[in-house]
């Protein structure tokens, strides 16, 4: 038998694979338990991801698509129950139970890396095991965060390669100084026996996200989802980052960042929350349809914001792709993610097929093909009565193939923040934006931001439920010491740095049940509206909830609404809010005594304001 690192040498040609000693150690221990045929050492380089997905081409996981329309780009078809976030599987495993908090799932460490142990041991026999260095955020970051993920999936390191910053040159770095990094261990869970054939999407019913946030390390097993298996995302960079965050005085957030020019040149930074599947790509893009206004992305998904020298509060995105819900992407709502894709280098998961060698799915063109091959393989027609893309489908592209990135993603001081919003799916009540009274204010509408459940997750779509931050399946410690962290930030903050925070919903319904508002570019009527009440420009209607567009306020030139459709979209229903209140005390009861006693002091004014 020959020996790990016999192997290494093998297979990638690196002599050395690491001179880091507590990586080298890692990937040791790993392989010994998990008993690959191979270990190699992902490089990051075009000509490695070239071999590989020729690999998987072969294998029947991805399929090449028509190279004149999408260059460079494939599609993948998941096995059908392998399709979103797992939440029920999905663990903080804390020293101590209350650390891991109300909101998520909670075993003792040492029960459930035995348990992890048993899973792994040979878990990926028949297999080659990738060792993929990565960094969340910018390698000359002045502490950068660097993790590496072990995987046994070659369509995990081909789409990290695109999510993240990978291979030698993070390694070196990593080595320089011995840094710490994350270690990130997934398996698919489906390992081959001598002679038996890999099916295209290998995983196990059985799935484990599980993370331990004192060690700051992560466990993935079972699944090949994007949000389980690209640990640099959802796990690192939100659920094991907001601990880090929490422990040095910043925030790890479910956000996306973008630049505002107004038509007098002054430029605004904008972070914006809102849950899984619910606008923040579509927002991060938008396409303004006033005139004058400029809008530049930073980021989709993720931002990590600290406090700046001057008290401002100042964000970056960590990742370096986009891993965007496909359906409702198309060349009308979002056509600068339809740039980006066009331009190829991309992974396309449970997409359907065109006749042509193209991908298609619900809402990308306004022309509905007259025959697609359906995510599940099958014929499929306008006439089907199933979608021809999963809900949950999803493209994976470079961040750097969007036009309209701002020069500033690449700074890692990152951008001084004006504004945040956080944002829900709500048919009722919540009004299309709302300004907070005042930064505490604001905090209590992040806390109880509600909102519409969507296909990113498994189990029900369109319950509410109350989700803080949108980060309800990210937060990856106690969910009150989670808002305690959130009203210290404040103390950090300048007075005259303060981002304003506002309240937005694009998914309110009219009493016809379409939605009240056209959403996508017109969205930055309401940006503008935003920093207008920065400026002190705007008029506003003091409510009980907070600050709400006066009439004609909302610039709508242009826009085929009338005023008392943009009252229908705007107003303030106090019947509707009454019968908020009690679902928001029992959400705020759950929090016991690690309430933050400001947000009970919001609640109990709020509900004196509404008459109650
Ligand atoms: N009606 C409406 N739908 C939107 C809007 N923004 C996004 N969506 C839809 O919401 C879904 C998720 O959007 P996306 O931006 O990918 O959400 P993310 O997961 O938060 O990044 C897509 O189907 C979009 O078409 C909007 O302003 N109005
Ligand atoms: C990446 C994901 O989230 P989002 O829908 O926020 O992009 C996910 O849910 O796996
Ligand atoms: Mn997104």
């Amino acid at each position: 038998m020959t020996t790990i690192a016999d192997r290494q040498v093998q297979d990638s040609g690196h002599s050395a694979p690491t001179t880091h000693a507590k990586l080298a150690q890692w990937v040791e221990e790993v392989a010994a338990l998990t008993k690959p045929d191979r270990v190699y050492w992902v490089d990051g380089s075009q000509e490695e991801n070239d071999r590989l997905t020729a690999q998987l081409v072969e294998a029947g996981t991805l399929i090449k698509l028509n190279e004149e329309k999408f260059p460079g780009s494939f599609a993948a078809f998941s096995d059908p129950s392998d399709v979103a976030r797992v939440e029920e599987q999905t663990y903080i495993c804390s020293v101590n139970e209350r650390d891991a908090g109300f909101t998520n799932n909670w075993m003792e460490p040492n029960e459930m890396k035995a348990k992890l142990n048993g899973l792994f041991d040979g878990a990926m026999r028949g297999r080659t095991m990738y060792v993929i260095p990565f960094i969340m955020g910018h390698l000359d970051a002045e502490d950068p965060k660097f993790g590496v993920e072990i995987t046994d999936s070659e369509y995990v390191v081909a789409s990290m390669r695109i999510m993240a910053r990978i291979g030698t040159d993070v390694l070196r770095k990593l080595e320089e100084k011995q840094s710490f990094f994350v270690p990130a261990l997934h398996s698919v869970g489906a390992p081959l026996e001598a002679g038996q054939a890999d099916v295209p999407w290998p995983c196990n019913p059985e799935k484990w996200i599980v993370h331990f946030p004192e060690e700051r390390s992560i466990v993935s097993y079972g699944s090949g989802y994007g949000g389980n298996a690209l640990l640099g995302k959802k796990c690192f960079a939100l659920r094991i980052a907001s601990v880090v965050a929490r422990d040095e005085g910043w925030l790890a957030e479910h956000m996306l960042i973008l630049k505002l020019t107004s038509p007098e040149g002054k430029d605004y930074h904008v972070a914006a929350a809102f849950p899984s599947a619910c606008g923040k790509t579509n927002l991060a893009l938008l396409d303004p349809t006033i005139e004058g206004w400029k809008v530049e992305t930073l980021g989709d998904d993720i931002a990590w914001m600290r406090v700046g020298a001057n008290g401002e509060l100042r964000a970056v995105n960590p990742e370096a792709g986009l891993f965007g819900v496909a359906p409702g992407t198309g060349w009308s709502t979002n056509p600068n993610a339809m740039r980006a894709i066009e331009k190829g280098n991309s992974v396309f998961t449970n997409v359907a097929l065109t006749d042509d060698g193209g991908v298609w799915w619900e809402g990308m063109t306004d022309e509905t093909p007259a025959h697609l091959t359906d995510w599940l393989g099958n014929d499929w027609t306008p006439e089907s009565d199933r979608p021809a893309a999963h809900p949950n489908s999803r493209f994976c592209t470079p961040i750097a193939q969007i036009d309209m990135l701002s020069d500033e993603y690449n700074d890692p001081q990152g951008v001084k923040i004006d504004a945040i919003l956080f944002g829900g799916r709500r048919k009722t009540t919540v009004p299309l934006v709302t300004q907070a009274r005042s930064w505490t204010s604001g905090v209590f509408m992040g806390s109880t931001l509600s909102s519409e459940t969507t296909a990113a997750a498994a189990g029900q779509v369109g319950l509410v439920r109350r989700d803080p931050m949108a980060m309800l399946p990210f937060i990856g410690y106690d969910a009150g010491d989670y808002l305690n962290h959130w009203d210290s930030i404040r103390s950090h903050l300048a007075e005259d740095q303060l981002p304003q925070i506002f309240l937005v919903n694009w998914f309110r319904r009219t009493s016809e049940g379409g939605f009240a508002w056209p959403g996508f570019g017109e969205n930055s009527r309401v940006l503008k509206w935003a920093i207008e009440r920065l400026e002190g420009k705007a008029d506003a209607v003091d409510t009980p909830i907070g600050f709400v567009p006066a009439a004609g306020s909302l610039d709508i030139k242009g826009l085929d609404l009338s005023e008392d459709e943009v009252a229908e979209a705007t107003h303030v229903d106090v019947d509707e809010w009454c019968a908020e209140l009690p679902g928001i005390e029992e959400w705020f009861a759950r929090f016991g005594d690690s309430l933050p006693a400001s947000l009970r002091t919001e609640l109990d004014e709020l509900t004196a304001r509404l008459g109650r």
